[in-house]
């Protein structure tokens, strides 16, 4: 039977949501949650990152998690606070694009983990302010244009768009870059990160391993631009059940002939591989087209057309969109002394700050009554305003962005 420390007991009296200081100058959170105390806060073991670590009160043992997820750098402190299926912790003294996270406890990524795996799951996920576009998931036998398509909105909305670099097991072709076009990788050493729970789908595709890695979303997402992932039918419609919500197409080609005509000429498969792509496009086009997994059908005939209709559905005719949400907002840094409390799905932070006069208070409401995402990947739907200062009595709403 595990021994719970001595410092829960006299820290629970204290303010748990805001944290407390150990002896060693570490600090740490505990947010009881039914029988389960989660123990959030840096390491004493010299790691960079925040820890996590679970003592079971009807056990009486301390669990180690599976924690999944990037995990956040540790800070010089934190608050946290429980709603329903997941932790916010906010960090102090954070900049504006790491103050914010969610420990996911119950949330239904957690619990297929869990169920997956055997064991207790807990994952990070970073919080977004605002909405940010939804991702846009492109599939398509292999040949129909794909690669085309998204090259032509990258070159047209550099700053708009940004793609999911893969991972694969196949060999690079000519002009391909690792790192750029794919993650070139080892069946061994990508098998294991898949078990590893980095994976956000994964698939074998004309006999290589093929998959999205959490990381190559996140990685779009944090540049504030909409993710891109071409991917096959199969990945699609794992990522159609995860909790990832994005917008799925799927391009057809005019005809097989054509199709065939297209792969040739591109001159980048043997007479095998050619064949055996031209096998499976059979079976990908009836999916596509039968399945529920794709919002829009989009015919690759005519190049240019195909690539119009492709920016209208995606908002993008006639006139440029507007720049993301989540790029343009955040721009507000959590101060190092701030408490926070919570009324209903309003998280009420109190900044405090010691001006030369007098001490200045200011509350800020995070709203997460509109949260969306979540782990393996962004939390977003976040809503920072200004609600009020003690020093002048309280102002009006005002948004910080
Ligand atoms: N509408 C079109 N008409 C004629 N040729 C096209 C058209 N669209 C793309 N192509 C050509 O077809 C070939 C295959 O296109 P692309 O590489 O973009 O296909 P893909 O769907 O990305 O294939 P893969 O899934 O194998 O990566 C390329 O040589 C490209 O230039
Ligand atoms: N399920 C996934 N499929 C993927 C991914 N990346 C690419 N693909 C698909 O594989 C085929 C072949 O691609 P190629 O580059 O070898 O021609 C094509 O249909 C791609 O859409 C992925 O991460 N997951």
């Amino acid at each position: 039977m595990g021994e719970a420390p001595a410092f829960l007991v006299d820290d629970l009296q204290n303010e748990p949501l805001n944290g407390f200081e150990l002896k060693n100058g570490t600090c740490k959170t505990i947010t009881t949650i039914g029988n389960k105390m989660y123990v959030i806060g840096g390491a004493d073991d010299g790691t960079l990152s925040i820890e996590v670590q679970i003592f079971d009160r009807s056990l009486g043992e301390w669990i180690h998690p599976t924690v999944h997820g990037t995990k956040p750098l540790s800070s010089k402190g934190h608050s946290a606070v429980f709603l329903n299926d997941r932790i916010l912790i906010l960090k102090k003294g954070a900049k504006s694009d790491d103050q914010i996270w969610f420990l996911e406890v119950d949330t239904q990524y957690v619990r297929q983990q869990q169920k997956q795996l055997g064991t207790e799951v807990v994952a990070w996920s970073k919080g977004v302010i605002g909405n940010a576009e939804k991702p846009v998931v492109i599939s398509g036998p292999s040949g129909v244009g794909k690669g085309t398509l998204i090259s032509m909105l990258m070159k047209e909305f550099p700053s708009m768009f940004g793609f999911s670099v893969s991972h694969t097991t196949r060999a690079p072709r000519g002009m391909e870059k690792d790192g750029v076009h794919y993650h070139f990788t080892e069946k061994s050493v990508m098998e294991k990160e898949i078990k590893d729970g980095k994976f956000l789908e994964f698939a074998s595709v004309h006999g290589n391993l093929y998959g999205t890695s959490v990381e190559a979303v996140e990685v779009v997402a944090d540049a504030g631009k909409r993710c891109i992932l071409d991917i096959d039918v199969q990945g699609a419609r794992s990522v159609r059940s995860s909790s990832l919500e994005a917008v799925f197409i799927f391009v057809c080609p005019p005809s097989m002939e054509e199709l065939e005509k297209r792969l040739r000429d591109r001159g980048t498969e043997t007479e095998e591989q050619i064949l055996k792509r031209l096998r499976n496009a059979a079976a990908e086009i009836e999916q596509g087209k039968s399945s529920n997994i794709f919002d829009f059908i989009l015919y690759n005939d005519n190049l240019e057309e195909c690539y119009e209709k492709l920016k209208k559905l995606l908002g993008l005719g006639g006139c440029v969109a507007a720049t993301p949400k989540s790029a343009a907002l955040g721009e507000f840094n959590l101060p190092l002394d701030h408490s926070v409390s919570k009324i209903d799905d309003k998280i009420i932070i109190n900044c405090i700050s010691s001006g030369l006069e007098k001490e200045s208070k200011n509350l800020i409401m995070l709203d997460v009554s509109a949260l969306k995402g979540g782990a393996p990947g962004r939390t977003r739907g976040l809503d920072f305003q200004a609600i009020g200062s003690f020093s002048d009595g309280l102002i009006g709403m005002e948004r910080l962005s």
